[in-house]
């Protein structure tokens, strides 16, 4: 997949493929010294990383913010999203080098970014309107991380593989909420899970 495929599927302006061409070749430079993304991904950054951070967009539109990304790593899905156009966007990764890595690509981007270097649990109090996650941990484990953050007007947008099902039965048990499973424009298993009205059981 090329930055046009991703432009036609997703509709951007050309100004913002450049963006994100310069943010993908940072991050190929940068993957050289620190492990941004798991290696064998690279080659296929635009579906495997880009679309599939920037599908996230049509699902959080009209949707008031902040957008906290939890576990940003490289800026998946987080940075993608700011790229785009959402300018309220927090992303929060433990990982120093990585943290450093976020605050170069912003910079290099020109993208208006809030780049937390600290453990979601270490978090200052915010109040997000939406969480976003990718790669991070099970849905159960997520709320969890998102709870002190959120209210039930939160709304979490997660990218999740195929023991999706098996995570939100678990997180049942817990938690009453209402579920929209979407599949992924980039990975034929791979699925939009959109959940909303969060509270206790
Ligand atoms: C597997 S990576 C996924 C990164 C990115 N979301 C993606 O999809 O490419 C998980 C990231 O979460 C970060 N992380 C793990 N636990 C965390 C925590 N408790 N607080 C903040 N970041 C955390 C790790 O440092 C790592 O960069």
């Amino acid at each position: 997949m090329t930055p046009s495929d991703v432009q036609q599927k997703i509709g951007f302006d050309d100004a913002t493929r450049a963006r994100l061409e310069a943010y993908v070749a940072l991050l190929t430079k940068w993957q050289a010294r620190i492990n941004l993304v798991a290696p064998a991904t690279l080659p296929e950054v635009w579906n495997r990383h880009v679309l599939d951070s920037a599908q996230l967009l049509s699902y959080m539109a009209g949707h008031p913010g902040p957008v906290l990304d939890l576990g940003s790593g490289a800026g998946f899905p987080g940075l993608v999203l700011a790229v785009l156009g959402r300018d309220d966007v927090i992303l929060v990764e433990a990982d120093r080098r990585k943290a450093a890595f976020l605050q170069e690509a912003a910079r290099a981007t020109g993208t208006k970014v809030r780049i937390e270097a600290c453990r979601i649990e270490a978090l200052r109090p915010i109040r997000a309107g939406i969480v976003t996650a990718r790669a991070l941990a099970t849905v159960s484990e997520l709320m969890h991380y998102a709870r002190p953050f959120t209210d039930e007007s939160t709304l979490y947008l997660f990218l999740k593989g195929e023991r999706a099902d098996d995570e939100l039965t678990t997180a049942r048990e817990r938690w009453n909420m209402t579920v929209d499973k979407a599949p992924s424009l980039s990975d034929a298993r791979g699925v939009i899970l959109r959940l909303e009205g969060v509270t206790d059981v």
